[in-house]
């Protein structure tokens, strides 16, 4: 049984099969020096299985769930041909839609803020608020339509990785739950599979945002990010 749930920040990984595969790294250590031999990319999370690196949180849980699956963990990344097809199908949509759209909207309201010192721009924001909305929209209409879970009666990874992106505006105050009964519903049966303790493990860093000033003071490995999100503003 492998139990794996992805952190916006971290990658949590739970094998009863007593693997050596674990990687927990903290958002912000992939700026340093250690890292850098690790991973070019210096994007969280990174997978070593052994000599075997790994980037690229998709590609980790599919190894995961290959390397460790079992008949009774089949659901994850399941061997049925069209099962396996609709998990692949959430997962390349996703990228450039939940997870771009979630984790601007999270930048925007908790990060951008933090760092430039002002709110971003009206016009950007309400920009990325409407396709966050869209994306929501084709989620719920589309991916879960009225199924438990997006491949049918059982979880899967591509549950997971829609919860964490979905999860990221809400850290930021924004109930996307809120007037949207069937995601709210399908978010209390995520939990429920997961159990209350992993998925309030997997989401603190996000939940706990509100305490990011604190936590950037004197982080100079932040000074990373003003590059890349002055180019955001350009
Ligand atoms: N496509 C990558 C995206 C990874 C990613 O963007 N990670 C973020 C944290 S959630 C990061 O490390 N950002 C730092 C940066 O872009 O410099 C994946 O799914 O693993």
């Amino acid at each position: 049984m492998i139990n794996t749930v992805v952190k916006s920040t971290t990658l949590v990984i739970n094998c009863t099969t007593g693997s050596a595969v674990s990687l927990v790294i903290n958002f912000g250590q992939q700026y340093g020096e250690d890292f850098g031999k690790i991973s070019v990319v210096r994007k969280v999370p990174v997978m070593r299985d052994g000599d075997f690196i790994l980037t690229e949180s998709v590609a980790i849980l599919k190894y995961l769930a290959e390397k460790f699956g079992t008949s009774d963990s089949d659901h994850w990344y399941p061997a049925d041909l069209q099962n396996r097809a609709r998990v692949n199908e959430y997962l390349s949509w996703q990228h450039a839609a939940m997870r771009a759209h979630g984790s601007k909207v999270f930048w925007f309201r908790a990060i951008v803020p933090i760092i430039t010192g002002s709110d971003v721009p009206k016009e950007k924001m309400d920009s990325a608020m409407e396709d966050l909305t869209l994306s929501l929209k084709v989620f719920e209409e589309k991916f879960l339509d009225d199924r438990p879970f997006i491949i049918g009666e059982k979880i899967s990874l591509a549950d997971l990785v829609a919860i964490v992106e979905i999860m990221q505006p809400v850290g930021t105050g924004l109930d996307l739950f809120e007037n949207r009964p069937t995601l709210g519903a399908w978010r209390d049966r995520v939990k429920m599979e997961l159990g209350e303790a992993l998925f309030d493990e997997a989401h603190k860093t996000i939940m706990d945002v509100a305490s990011l000033p604190q936590t950037f003071e004197n982080n100079g490995m932040l000074e990373f990010l003003k590059p890349k999100i002055q180019k955001m503003f350009n």
